[in-house]
Order: C-alpha cells, then sequence, then structure tokens
C-alpha cells in the first residue's frame, strides 16, 4: 500500500528571510503597532513560506510551523495548558505574558531545546490541569494555506513529547489519557476539514526512554490510530534514531514513519518486519547543519531502505529551523565555500531532486566536489602538545594571592547592555567605530568602580555575539549577512560556519582588554568564548571527529590567553555555557564527548602562568549531569546560572565535593526585575553553607547583554552591597 505523503521537509523557517516577525513582534511588544498588524506580518510570512515550497515542487507542504514565539508554548495554548496567572484580556497579550512574562508575573521557564541552539518554554503541568481543545491554530493554518491554494499538511508536537518537556508532575506520563482526548478531537476537527496528512513530531524519542515511556509513546499512537475517520498520520522522531522506539510506533496504525538518517542510522530498521506496511519517510537531508547534501550518498541510503517499508520517501532528517533561509544572497561568501553549502530554501530542492532519483529514476546533477581548507601548520603544532595540565590547584591560589581579592568578591559575566547606539556605531568607518567602542569601555570601567564591583569587565560592546565574533577574527570560518537563525522568541543568531582548519591571524581581544585594563587599578577579566560553545553555535564540518575541530580552535585560544597575559592582564575568563548543550541525547555517547570537550578547554587553558586567574561561566541548562566535567575543566573560578534554577546547583557542587572557586549566580538577568539587598544576602548565605568564604565569588546568572542600565545600575549596586553585608557578618 502506498500512501502519497512524498516528497517532504519536516518544518521550516518562520523569522522571515529578513527577520520580518522579529520586527514586527518587536514593534507590537513596544506598542508601536496594533494586533491586526501584527496578524497581517504573520501571515503574509506564513503564506509566503506555502507557496514557495509548493512552487519548489515538494508533494506535502508542512504547515503550523508557524510561531509567535514557541511551538511548544503553542502546543500548551492548543491544549489548555496555560496557568491562569497569565490572563490577560487579549489571547495574544497572554500568550506573550506567558513567554516574555510582565509587571503581574515572570514568564514560564526557558531552557534548551534537545541539543540545539533553539530554546523552548517549559508547560506547567499538574494533576489540576484540565485539559481541553482551547485553540485552532492548526485548523486555521490549514484554511489559510487552501485559501492561497495549498494543501498542507499540519504538524503538532507530539502528545508524548510534550508531557516530557513538561514540568510540574513527578509522573507526567499520568495525564497522557486526559491529553488524548484533546488531540482525537482535533484529529476529528482536522479530518472534517479535509486534512489528508497529519505529522506529529516526537523528537523526546531520539533519547534513552525508559519502558513506561515507550509504552505511553505506543498507547498514544494506538489510541490515534483508532480514530475513526482521522488524516493519515506521519509520527517523526528527530535529532537521533528512534531505536527501541521505532518497533513500537510500527506496530501501531500510523502510515508513516519519519526517521533521521543523518544524526541516526539505517540500523535497525530493516529488522522492524511491521515497517512493510508503511511509509519510511527518509531524512537524508541534513535538517541541522549547511552542507550541501552528498546525492549519491543520499539516494543510496534511502534506497537501501525500499525493501524495509512500503514506499520510501525522501525527507529532511528534522525541521529546518535551525538553518537560515537562503544561500542565494550571500553573495560575499567565498565561491569555495559557497560551494559546498546548501540552507533551508536550497535543501528543499535537494528534497525534491532526491526523491525525483529514488522514486522515478530521474538522473542525479554532477556537482564538484570541493575540499576543506587545511593548514598543516595549525596540524604539526597540535600534534606537538603533549600537556593540558597546569600547576596544582593549592599552588595557584597561592600564586594568585596577588590579586589581594576579598572574600566573596564581586564580578560580572562580562557583558554589559548592547544599547541600539552600539549596534547603530558598527556602521561607522572603523577609526571612529573603535573611538566609539573606546568611549563605551571607559564609561562601563568607571561605572564598575562607582558601583564597587571587585573585578572589572570591559563590557563586551564590540562583539556582535559572542561566538560570532570570534568567527569572524579566526581563518576557517565564514560568517553570513542574512543567515540569521531564532534562538528564542525574537532573538536570533547568525551562526558561523567552520568550514577549515582554524588559526588564529592576530590577536582578536588583546587591543580592548589592554585598554580597560590601562583604565584601572582593579584587575579587568580578559573574555573569550571556549571551544566547546564556539562549535555548538557554529556550523560545523562534518568530514572529521568534533574534537580534532575543537582542538584546533583551542589551540587558537591558548595564543590569545598567552597574549593576554603578556599584555597585563591577570585574570581570564573562558566561557563554556554550551557545555551541557552538546552532551549527546543517548548516554553512551557520553564519555566520548565529555574527554574530548574537557580536553579542548584544557588546551586552550593550560597555558596559563599559575598566577593567571583562570574563570569560566556556564548558564542556559542544568548542570548536575555534567558536573564531573566541570570540575574536569580544572578552572580557578566558576561561575554558573543559578538564581533561575532557585540555587539548586548547590546541592550538585555539595554532592560533587567541589573543591575551586565558584561563583552561583546571584540573580536572574533574564527577568527585568531588580533584585532587593535582603533577598541576595539570603542567597549568598544559602551558598556559604557549601562554598567558603574564599572560594565564593558574587555575581550575576549571566551577561547583561539583554537588558538596559536602568535595570542593570541598581541591581549590581544591591549585588554588591549584598556581598559588603554578607562579609561584615
Ligand atoms: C547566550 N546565548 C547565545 C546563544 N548563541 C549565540 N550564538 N550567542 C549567544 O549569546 N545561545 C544561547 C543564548 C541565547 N541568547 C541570545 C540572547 C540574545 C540574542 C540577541 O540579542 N540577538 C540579536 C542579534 C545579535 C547580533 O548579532 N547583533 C548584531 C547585529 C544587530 C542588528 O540587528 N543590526 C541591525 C542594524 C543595526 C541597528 O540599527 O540595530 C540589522 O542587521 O538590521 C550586532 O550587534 O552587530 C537579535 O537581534 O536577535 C541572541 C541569543
Ligand atoms: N561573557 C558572555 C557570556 C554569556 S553566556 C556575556 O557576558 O554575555
Ligand atoms: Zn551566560
Amino acid at each position: 500500500m502506498t500512501s502519497g505523503i512524498g516528497a517532504t521537509v519536516l518544518g521550516y523557517p518562520r523569522i522571515g528571510p529578513r527577520r520580518e516577525l522579529k520586527r514586527a513582534v518587536e514593534s507590537y511588544w513596544a506598542g508601536r503597532s496594533d494586533a491586526d498588524t501584527l496578524h497581517a506580518a504573520a501571515r503574509d510570512l506564513r503564506v509566503a513560506t506555502w507557496l514557495e515550497l509548493r512552487d519548489a515542487g515538494l508533494d506535502s507542504v508542512p504547515s503550523n510551523t508557524f510561531s509567535f514565539y514557541d511551538q511548544v508554548l503553542d502546543t500548551a495554548f492548543l491544549v489548555g495548558a496555560v496557568p491562569d496567572r497569565y490572563r490577560r484580556s487579549s489571547a495574544l497579550d497572554t500568550y506573550f505574558a506567558a513567554a516574555r512574562g510582565d509587571a503581574d508575573a515572570p514568564p514560564l521557564e526557558l531552557t534548551k531545546w534537545f541539543d540545539t541552539n533553539y530554546h523552548y518554554l517549559v508547560p506547567e503541568i499538574d494533576s489540576s490541569t484540565e485539559f481541553r481543545l482551547a485553540d485552532d491554530k492548526p485548523l486555521a493554518e490549514y484554511r489559510e494555506a487552501r485559501a492561497a491554494g495549498v494543501p498542507t499538511r499540519p504538524v503538532l508536537l507530539g502528545p508524548v513529547t510534550f508531557l516530557l518537556l513538561a514540568k510540574g508532575s513527578a509522573d507526567p506520563l499520568s495525564r497522557l489519557d486526559a491529553l488524548l482526548d484533546v488531540y482525537v478531537e482535533l484529529l476529528g476537527a482536522l479530518a472534517a476539514e479535509g486534512v489528508e496528512w497529519v505529522q506529529f513530531d516526537e523528537p523526546a524519542f531520539a533519547m534513552d526512554r525508559d519502558v513506561a515511556e515507550l509504552a505511553a509513546l505506543g498507547r498514544a499512537y494506538t489510541r490515534l490510530g483508532a480514530v475513526a475517520a482521522r488524516p493519515k498520520l506521519l509520527v517523526t522522531g528527530y535529532y537521533g534514531s528512534l531505536g527501541a522506539a521505532l518497533p513500537v510506533l510500527a506496530a501501531t496504525a500510523v502510515e508513516a514513519i519519519g526517521v533521521d538518517l543523518v544524526a541516526g542510522t539505517i540500523e535497525g530498521i530493516a529488522s522492524v518486519p511491521a515497517l512493510r506496511d508503511k511509509t519510511l519517510v527518509a531524512g537524508v537531508v541534513d535538517g541541522r547543519n549547511v552542507w550541501r547534501t552528498d546525492l549519491r550518498k543520499a539516494v543510496a541510503t534511502a534506497a537501501s531502505l525500499l525493501g524495509s517499508a512500503a514506499e520510501v520517501v525522501v525527507s529532511t532528517s528534522s525541521t529546518l529551523l535551525h538553518v537560515p533561509y537562503d544561500l542565494d544572497v550571500e553573495t560575499s561568501l567565498a565561491p569555495e565555500v559557497s560551494a559546498r553549502l546548501a540552507f533551508a530554501r536550497q535543501k528543499v530542492a535537494e528534497v525534491v531532486t532526491l526523491d525525483r532519483a529514488l522514486r522515478s529514476g530521474v538522473p542525479l546533477p554532477e556537482l564538484p566536489v570541493v575540499e576543506p581548507r587545511r593548514d598543516e601548520e595549525v596540524r604539526f603544532r597540535l600534534a606537538g602538545v603533549k600537556d593540558r595540565s597546569r600547576a596544582p590547584y593549592a599552588a595557584r591560589v597561592v600564586a594568585q594571592k596577588a590579586l589581594n581579592l576579598p572574600p566573596l568578591a564581586t564580578t560580572t559575566i562580562g557583558s554589559f547592555p548592547q544599547t541600539a547606539e552600539i549596534r547603530a556605531a558598527r556602521s561607522l568607518p572603523s577609526d571612529e567605530y573603535t573611538a566609539r567602542m573606546r568611549a563605551e569601555i571607559a564609561r562601563v570601567i568607571a561605572l564598575q568602580e562607582d558601583i564597587g564591583l571587585d573585578v572589572l569587565v570591559h563590557g563586551e560592546p564590540e562583539r556582535n555575539d559572542m561566538v560570532q565574533y570570534f568567527a569572524e577574527h579566526l581563518e576557517g570560518f565564514a560568517t553570513t549577512r542574512l543567515g540569521w537563525v531564532q534562538s528564542y522568541g525574537s532573538r536570533c543568531v547568525r551562526p558561523p560556519i567552520l568550514h577549515g582548519d582554524v588559526s588564529r591571524p592576530a590577536p582578536i581581544t588583546v587591543p580592548w582588554t589592554a585598554y580597560a585594563q590601562s583604565l584601572t587599578s582593579r584587575p579587568v577579566k580578559g573574555m573569550l568564548t571556549g571551544p566547546v560553545t564556539i562549535l555548538a553555535w557554529s556550523f560545523v564540518r562534518d568530514d572529521q571527529p568534533l574534537g580534532e575541530t575543537a582542538d584546533q580552535v583551542a589551540l587558537a585560544l591558548r595564543d590569545e590567553i598567552a597574549d593576554l597575559e603578556a599584555a597585563g592582564t591577570r585574570i581570564v575568563q573562558v566561557d563554556e555555557p554550551a557545555l551541557r548543550e552538546l552532551l549527546p541525547l543517548r548516554a553512551v555517547d557520553h564519555p566520548a564527548y565529555l574527554e574530548w570537550s574537557v580536553d579542548a578547554f584544557r588546551l586552550a587553558t593550560s597555558g596559563a602562568s599559575a598566577r593567571t586567574q583562570v574563570h569560566t561561566h556556564l548558564c542556559y541548562s542544568e548542570f548536575g549531569e555534567v558536573i564531573s566535567a566541570i570540575d574536569g575543566l580544572g578552572a580557578d573560578v566558576t561561575t554558573i546560572e543559578a538564581a533561575r534554577s532557585k540555587m539548586e546547583i548547590l546541592d550538585d557542587l555539595r554532592a560533587s565535593g567541589f573543591s575551586r572557586g565558584v561563583g552561583p549566580g546571584v540573580y536572574d538577568i533574564h527577568s527585568p526585575r531588580v533584585p532587593a539587598v535582603g533577598e541576595l544576602t539570603e542567597l549568598i548565605k544559602a551558598a556559604l553553607a557549601v562554598v567558603p568564604g574564599d572560594r565564593l565569588w558574587v555575581n550575576p546568572d549571566c551577561g547583561l547583554k539583554t537588558r538596559a542600565y536602568a535595570e542593570v545600575e541598581p541591581a549590581l549596586r544591591a549585588m554588591v552591597a549584598a556581598a559588603r553585608e554578607v562579609r561584615l557578618g
């Protein structure tokens, strides 16, 4: 039996090719435009996407991939799982209150989406949550697309992944049957509308799952498969192999299963007999990286599955949300780099080409193969690095006494507010720009001295982004002009493209840091982004192990640290906020990752003298799982996000016996709220119960770049006052 889904992609970017959605929502938030204007902008983006995908030749076009903020939040609204504290006068304002918070309620928790740089809002579900079909977004988008002449396939977050991502219940799956009632009702409504296919995403099953979770998956799709009048069902599990979830899904009545054959493998697929009457949606075009597909290899992979399913069709390995829109607008990329690339629009064309080749025998085009740039000197130097250790910590503590820091030393994480004036200045001529940035640094240093911080920062005004900035100054990286990818809500990043061997033509941060240090007698921290984070937030080459690429980046950072020391820098911070993010989804892959990631950090930092205090900073994740790796980094001081998770990290630190300097963040920089001195002293005292005062640092959770001075200044003053109060006992 063939089902006729045909060539498709599992999802598409939604921010607009020129970040139109960012401008539209931010304008609405600022009160500069009304809801109708915002809805019209959103509609234009959706319609343009559907027409583009249809005209590119896809047989099945996805819908409901649009979101004003986040698809997990959309799902919470769809099923009525929105806490009452967010109820506002309109549905749109209720939605944005949950996403961003307001004067009356802090937002839902924001956290990393699997092993990507996308962030989702964590639904709150407990035994009292009354699920109901509370929104018609998937239906409305289907109708809108149909009116534009495009029949579409609504994409929904699968019920089991939704519950597994939620918090608030010790046993979220106990709510599955109640949630399924809503999905059953929705399937009926979609069928009545004439929807032919619906896609359910269950990426939670690319991770290790226990027997109860696998059983819940089976129960969910057995129930949805049994709905009398329903669209055909495609269930996808991406960011890795479905593993044990594949036979579970195959045993249900769903018509199609989407498998990730880029992050996952074909292993085990042929041995699932129940797939033989289903459509296999073969994800052979990489949804997360930007390399052009090896068409011959991809078609061979898909063809090898032909006997395992009733039908095999070509698709992307995951949603295309994580790649930029269009390579063709990047006219400044070197031709030998762009010849190796495909962004979302080009990937759609690849899917169509591959599907026609697989199912109709249309010949594949011949494309030239371009090899990555090799740098023999970098490879030679790396082969010569034998030792990645520093002097013992006790000796470093003695050597660093010269810094003369008080107990409960106060500092910030690096960035100060990136104001509109700073961003606008980027287009100035070089001399003028440098003068503006130096003036900003001088202002930030004077402010920190006035506030009374002990260890200062230069404020990072010259950095458009903590990864892109370094990529712009390293060989082996390309950066884009318009290659924006959604990170969270309206915030976007332009991940650099790490395409060849990495080297550092000249010092990167030294002039800015040295200038800042020349203005003050207090120590100014040199500020670098670590090798793991640079890889995590870039598109990385896939022709060599990640550990090799990380070492090349680390070597460049090692040279930068040596130059910072030579210029008089006594403290260097190497940020690794993405250390947890890159942790592989399957436990079997953890040890190898933790080994190369820790090794790369140690390569970057182990050239530092015992007198130089090395800090690292981590945020955006829960760190319990990688606490021993954090210890393995060997930094003298680790500042870590803690306030948002209510200092839960203290338990992990206590349990791990962490014995070096640590700064659990005392206030949440994601909220405009200014903390009171009293609440900060309480947090510092709680931390003092776990870490002695001479090793305990007082700092915010993360950098201040997204905040305004009106919030930052009083918050830092409160933080310094709290540290002084606790010092006095
Ligand atoms: C710490 N985080 C980061 C992650 N990933 C990164 N690559 N970088 C990170 O810092 N992942 C986890 C978190 C995610 N958090 C954030 C937080 C904030 C942003 C953000 O604010 N993004 C900005 C874009 C930042 C940037 O690249 N700025 C450039 C370009 C600015 C710009 O838009 N210029 C205008 C023209 C100038 C003007 O007049 O404003 C234009 O191009 O039109 C710069 O400063 O030069 C955003 O706007 O979304 C992202 C992730
Ligand atoms: N130094 C960076 C770290 C962010 S995770 C900053 O302060 O923005
Ligand atoms: Zn941070």
